[in-house]
């Protein structure tokens, strides 16, 4: 390890550093950040963007008494380096290792948990707000991405803070990117300031004027301001109440450490507008930012990233060709991402269909109205949302889509475990909450072949849909047709005995299989295994068809217990009449760890291994 970084246990040992070692430090970081990596992956290009910027915040505020939020918290692995976790870097994101976003349990210097976009001014301003009620003195700062100000929660919060004068810091990590270039009005027009010649000259004549005239500092700064009124349009931050700083260079010490020590002691709202570069010191993330977001394994020397080769395509390959195939024969077929092109396949979609794709940004919400504006334009919306996020749009798909039943598909992909993402990003809750909702059909395919039967199934609904789907590769099944709608509500007998019903969905199916299979070789025990396929409406006349009185009731899912399809599977055998021993496997009532997919089922039981233990167990 490179001298000064090796020297970083704490806060305390980087303020120790004169300023002119910040810069050596800066480029340790980032060496050491690029070869930690390497092997294991993780978010790179963010955190490589604001190095200076995290160096200088601690170099001059004082945290965990100072409160740094750093929004996403993807960005925070150079927070996390300086904050008494170097040692642990190698860790990051694998099992039993630290969190790959900032976690409150992990650290006192992570005042906030994030995962999710666009929360971090919003709860900064809660501690600031709080901090007053208390009578405490101490420095809030809110880190938040260009990506996530395209949130509308980053609005409601600047619009709140922004009516009163509490001290609070709002930092604008301004990279022109989101995961893919930033999209949207706000990003032209931060683009707008970044490059405004006049805005730049304007702030030289400002700064000629207060050279000449030492003593005329307030007049300077008035004439600064109504220049900068002029000029650059609206100055739109001020308008809302916050004093507008920048844009400041964020990988230069020599700006950003003057600025962020006056910021320091300025009262009231402030946003200090910081330009960065995401993936800055290693080129192929300065190149193609967008990989180098979030990633697998990669060779430092080639810069390549590493390959899965001979891998059936994942899902989400499946959803953006299957979906353009589609709107080759439906021109009444959309495509919505929030942000995710790639990351949902809609960038698939894109390539062959661009006019009828839209990203909207971060505005999960957003996306699931104006999917119902778009239908009842008469278009078949596709909305690709992974699960975790959809929980941000749960009124939207309740009050715009389910209401007035309107015919928008929700393609929620990295349901169930996730992986190395954690708690944060676990689709574990879209079962319960979207089958639940009346007008709403919900499906789950066992397999690649099966989510594309139900994409097709889904233009055949007039009404919303939702199906839900995992992280990473099919089967390998054969895909190289075009299937045939599904029956609606109709389940699918797998295997078939007297010795007990179990029914799986979606992404259990195959494990469950595995463990029905071991159970009548091993113990000599046949029962009958349903894919149950439609999670709403139910295939009540299969369940109870092949529900056997006194014999095992088994319900696998990959999503929580609580409110889970097994409840009501459980409810309707008892009304029906059946006794016998019941076992619902699901997700129990916590927040899963973080690690790979594989690691992560076996702790929760809901491998093949764990499906067969509790099958046994009843
Ligand atoms: C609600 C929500 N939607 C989508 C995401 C996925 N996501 C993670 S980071 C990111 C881009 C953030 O861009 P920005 O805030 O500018 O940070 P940068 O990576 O550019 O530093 C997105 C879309 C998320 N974390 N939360
Ligand atoms: C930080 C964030 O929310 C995304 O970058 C997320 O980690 C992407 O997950 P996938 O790797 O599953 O696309
Ligand atoms: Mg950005």
């Amino acid at each position: 390890m490179q001298e000064l970084l090796s020297r970083i246990h704490g806060t305390a040992d980087l303020k120790a550093l004169y300023p002119e070692q910040l810069p050596t430090l800066a480029k340790e970081m980032r060496h050491y950040l690029i070869e930690t990596l390497a092997p294991i992956g993780g978010h790179l290009g963010a955190g490589l963007g604001v190095v200076e910027l995290t160096i200088a915040l601690h170099y001059l505020f004082d945290s965990p008494r100072d409160k740094i939020v750093w929004d996403v918290g993807h960005q925070a692995y150079p927070h996390k380096i300086l904050t008494g976790r170097l040692d642990r870097m190698p860790s990051i994101r694998q099992y039993g290792g630290l969190c790959g976003f900032t976690k409150r349990a992990e650290s006192e210097h992570d005042p906030f948990g994030a995962g999710h976009a666009s929360t971090s001014i919003s709860a900064a301003y809660g501690i600031a707000a709080g901090r007053d009620l208390n009578n405490e003195h101490y420095n809030v700062i809110a880190v938040i991405g260009d990506g996530a100000l395209t949130g509308g929660m980053a609005f409601e919060a600047l619009n709140h803070a922004g009516a009163h004068n509490k001290r609070l810091l709002v930092i604008l990590n301004d990279n022109e990117m989101s995961i893919a270039p930033n999209v949207g009005a706000m990003s032209s027009y931060l683009a707008r300031i970044i490059t405004g010649k006049p805005y730049t000259q304007a702030k030289d004549t400002a700064k000629r004027i207060l050279e000449k005239l030492p003593g005329a500092l307030d007049a300077a700064k008035r004439l600064e301001e109504h220049v900068k009124g002029m000029i650059t349009p609206g100055t739109l931050f001020e308008e809302m109440g916050f004093r507008y700083i920048g844009p400041v260079d964020g990988h230069d010490f020599d700006h950003l450490l003057p600025t962020l020590a006056n910021c320091k002691y300025l009262d009231g709202p402030i946003l200090l507008h910081v330009v960065t570069k995401k993936g800055l010191g290693f080129s192929p993330a300065e190149e193609d930012p967008e990989t180098w977001h979030g990633l697998g394994p990669y060779s430092v020397e080639t810069g390549i990233p590493h390959k899965s080769n001979g891998k059936p395509p994942t899902y989400t390959q499946v959803f953006g060709d299957t979906l353009a195939d589609m709107a080759d024969h439906d021109d009444r077929i959309v495509a919505i991402t929030a942000a995710m092109p790639a990351g949902t396949g809609v960038s698939r979609f894109e390539k062959r269909h661009p006019e009828r794709c839209f990203d909207v940004g971060i505005a999960e919400q957003h996306a699931v109205t104006f999917a119902g504006g778009l239908a009842v334009a008469g278009k078949r919306p596709y909305v690709a949302i992974y699960s975790t996020f959809m929980q941000r749009a749960y009124d939207q798909i309740i009050h715009d889509i389910c209401i007035q039943n309107l015919p928008v598909t929700f393609c929620m992909d990295r349901a169930g475990i996730v992986g190395a993402d954690g708690a944060t990003h676990t689709g574990m809750f879209d079962i319960a909450f979207m089958r639940n909702l009346p007008n709403m059909t919900v499906m789950a395919p066992k397999d690649e072949a099966e989510f594309k039967a139900m994409l097709i199934t889904s233009a055949t609904i007039n009404g919303p849909v939702a199906i839900r789907y995992p992280r990473g590769n099919g089967y390998g099944v054969d895909i190289s047709q075009l299937p045939a709608p599904l029956s609606v509500g109709k389940a699918e007998i797998l295997e078939a005995g007297n010795d007990g019903l179990v029914i799986a969905v979606g992404t259990r199916v195959r494990d469950t299989l595995a463990a029905v299979e071991r159970l009548r070789q091993e113990d000599g025990k046949a029962v009958t295994l349903l894919n149950l396929r439609f999670i709403k409406p139910l295939d009540l006349e299969a369940i109870l068809k092949h529900l056997q009185q006194g014999k095992l009731l088994a319900i696998v899912e990959e999503g929580v217990a609580q409110g889970g399809i097994g409840q009501e599977i459980a409810a309707l055998a008892l009304k029906s009449g059946w006794s016998g021993p019941f076992v619902h496997i699901a997700m129990p009532d916590i927040f899963p760890a973080h690690g790979t997919q594989p690691e992560i089922l076996r702790d929760l039981e809901l491998d093949a291994n764990g499906i067969l233990k509790q099958l046994r167990g009843c």
